[in-house]
């Protein structure tokens, strides 16, 4: 079954709280929520306050992305503020087996995130350490981007290596996600979709994750 994960970055923040209640009662399966820092990209967005703020106010899994240099140093902050995935960039990490054992420590589940540039062997290794591989669709930092379909490809590399070894890894897929490219995803092996203008930018959130729903057949 496919999972919706509505990326908060696309909400109206100045109500937060109603604004992720209405995709939850729309049938949302995760909270994708967008931390930037500025330095890994050019963007500064939120930090632990913003998920210990959120973490009351739904019961949904919250799938923490960090797009930040030197994620060891908030992992703990992320974790005790209610996050129940942590997932960082190859990109990002200097020692990454070490950083999915931290976030491990905390009892959160890890995952791996790779950039639309970066190959997908950069991730082999460490498949026995995760439990999500996020394939970025648009280079990070901002919301409202086109989706880079040399990704799809990458896509089906993951789902190969990840059936090989009989995983049971969520594949994600973020950035440019819409009802248009929704399908080419789940087609190439993706059950978990992030989306933040597709959806936030509607005035009717459940039909806009129903109309990305009934795309993938
Ligand atoms: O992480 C990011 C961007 O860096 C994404 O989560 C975007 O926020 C998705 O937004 P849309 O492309 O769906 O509008």
């Amino acid at each position: 079954m496919v999972k919706i994960a509505p990326s908060i970055l696309a909400a109206n923040f100045s109500k937060l709280a109603e604004e992720i209640q209405d995709v939850e009662r729309g049938g949302a399966d995760y909270i994708h929520i967008d931390v930037m820092d500025g330095h890994f990209v050019p963007n500064i967005t939120m930090g632990p306050l913003v998920v210990e703020a959120i973490r009351p106010v739904t019961k949904l899994p919250l799938d923490v992305h960090l797009m930040i240099e030197n994620p060891d140093q908030y992992i703990e902050a992320f974790a005790k503020a209610g996050a129940d995935i942590i997932t960082v960039h190859v990109e990002a990490c200097k020692h990454l087996h070490r950083t999915l054992q931290l976030i491990h420590s905390f009892g959160v589940k890890a995952g791996v995130v790779i950039n639309p540039a970066t190959p997908v062997e950069t991730i082999q290794h460490v498949l026995e350490d995760i439990e999500m591989v996020l394939l970025m669709t648009v280079n990070p930092g901002f919301g409202g981007q086109s989706f880079i379909h040399s990704v799809i490809p990458k896509i089906e590399q993951v789902k190969e290596m990840v059936n090989t070894k009989g995983l049971a890894i969520e594949i994600e897929v973020d950035g440019g996600v819409n009802r248009d490219t929704a399908k080419l995803c789940y087609d190439a092996g993706a059950n978990v979709l992030v989306a933040g203008s597709a959806i936030f930018q509607q005035n009717d959130r459940t039909a806009a994750i129903n109309e990305i729903k009934d795309q993938l057949g």
